[in-house]
């Protein structure tokens, strides 16, 4: 194996072709689709007179349309209903694994695929979406891609790419009580700006990322696109088999000796080179939370909403256009901003760690008021798990939704939706304008513990003060 990241290991032994235009031409291992981006893609094919190559490296599910509440179909939205009904059709017309709702394994495309041990270190993976830098968590090079190139995969089982330059994300040390990792991506962001990792995968590395659970690592790498970065990865390390050992799709028996011992050589190397290295260190990041319209725009919870003079030159135009879309001013405090929605779930933040620490949060307590606060596992599984663990009771006690697994109000393309001008702590990835299903909604971001802690409080909380 030669020397260098693992990036450019994996990408140089998945190098299939070198096309005119100087991109390479990269094969795909794993091909993850969903309902949204893929009926335009099989229409083409079909145009085409083409067939799914591999349709054993393709697996599917439904996430972003399914109801959270009654998932009896037909669905009473008929757009919805069509295209389940599409994805449907597409998986038994070539023999694709589809992992329907009732299937025991459905849930957010980033979840599933994880849990039925799919996502392994050193593999491609592409998926018509764009949170699929989720699954580098792994040590996976893990690339959301459009509609065409879901068509290209397809067909081909290959992408054409142009190399990424590497990024190290260094961040050093144990984060302090109340800290999560989705308070670091929201710190990286914040500091790196959403453009700022055009053009790179992010590395994640340092004894900060290698302290993490392959869940926290996976929140981590979720939002590497959200800082403009194309994938983001995690070396794979004894956390990583840990968790795989024993899933459904990964390797068995004397397999298993075979994959560690690559996944070992895919490793970066201790000399490898990078494009570029930064360096954080974990004791220095805050419970954080977002108070703007990009995931960069987030603050410390005991820092004011910034003014343009202490922002740089080039964040001022975006944040004159936050404060007035937001309605929250410039140096007031984010702490104790009145709340009125609460979403706890995503690919961010939907796993069962994520909600095993927003239950903490909220036993014994009671949403406030006025506040409507909702939990919604990530997969099937994830929903399983937590009701073994009974934490679907202390949320319910707590006066918590208890929801079916799908994607719901990360983006509200199912009746899971913001009204009006409403404010929503959300653990999910985006808070661009009209995200939550409102054209006016508002959107702020945080971990799940801190939302819990804003639907108990109606207001931006500290989640410290919570703490036992
Ligand atoms: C619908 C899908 C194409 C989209 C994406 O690519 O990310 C969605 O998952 C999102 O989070 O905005
Ligand atoms: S949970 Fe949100 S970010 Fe993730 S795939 Fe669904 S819509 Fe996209």
């Amino acid at each position: 194996m030669s020397k260098g990241t693992l990036f450019d290991k994996v990408w140089d032994s998945h190098t299939v072709g070198v096309l005119p235009s100087g991109q390479k031409q990269l094969f795909i291992g794993l091909h993850l689709i969903h309902e949204v981006t893929s009926p335009q893609a099989f229409a083409m094919l079909r145009e085409r007179g083409l067939k799914v190559l591999f349709p054993e490296r393709t697996v599917a599910t439904v996430d972003h349309i399914v109801p959270t509440d009654n998932q009896a179909r037909p669905f009473s939205d008929r757009l919805a209903e069509e295209m389940i009904q599409a994805l449907e059709d597409n998986c038994k017309q070539n023999g694709i694994t589809f992992y329907n709702i009732g299937s025991g394994s459905q849930g957010i495309v980033h979840v599933i695929a994880p849990e039925q041990g799919l996502t392994q270190p050193g593999m491609t993976i592409a998926c018509g979406d764009s949170h699929t830098s989720t699954h580098g968590a792994f040590g996976a090079i893990a690339f959301g891609i459009g509609t065409s190139q879901v068509r290209d995969v397809l067909a081909s089982q290959t992408l054409a790419l142009a190399k990424l330059k590497v990024r190290k994300i260094e961040v050093n040390g144990t984060l302090k009580p109340g800290v999560y990792a989705k308070d670091v991506i929201l710190h990286v962001i914040r500091t790196l700006g959403v453009k700022g990792g055009v053009g790179y995968a992010y590395e994640y590395a340092g004894t900060t990322f290698e302290q993490m659970s392959m869940e926290e690592r996976m929140t981590v790498c979720n939002m590497s696109i959200e800082g403009g970065a194309r994938c983001g990865y995690v070396n794979p390390d004894r956390v990583t088999y840990e968790y795989l050992k024993g899933r459904k799709f990964a390797p068995q028996d004397s397999e298993w000796e075979k994959a560690v011992a690559w996944w070992d050589s895919i490793h970066s190397d201790a000399d490898a080179e990078y494009d570029d290295v930064v360096v954080f260190d974990a004791s220095e990041i805050p419970p954080t939370v977002t108070w703007g319209i990009t995931p960069a725009q987030g603050i410390g919870i005991n820092q004011a909403v910034p003014t343009t003079e202490e922002l740089p030159a080039d964040d001022r135009f975006i944040a004159e256009e936050a404060y007035s879309y937001m309605d929250l001013a410039p140096g007031k405090p984010i702490e104790g901003t009145k709340v009125d929605v609460c979403f706890i779930g995503s690919c961010t933040n939907g796993r069962i760690s994520d909600l095993r620490e927003a239950a903490k949060i909220a036993e014994g307590h009671h949403v406030a008021q006025g506040v409507k606060a909702f939990v919604v596992p990530g997969s099937e599984l994830v929903k399983q798990q937590a009701e073994a663990e009974g934490l679907d009771k202390i949320f319910q006690a707590a006066g918590f939704e208890w929801r079916e697994p799908g994607c719901s109000m990360c983006l509200a393309m199912n009746p899971d939706k913001l009204e009006g001008r409403q404010l929503s702590a959300s653990s999910s990835n985006r808070n661009f304008k009209g995200r939550q299903g409102s054209a006016s909604g508002r959107t702020l971001l945080m971990s799940p513990a801190m939302v819990a802690a804003a639907a108990v409080k109606g207001e931006v909380y500290d989640v410290r003060e919570l703490l036992n």
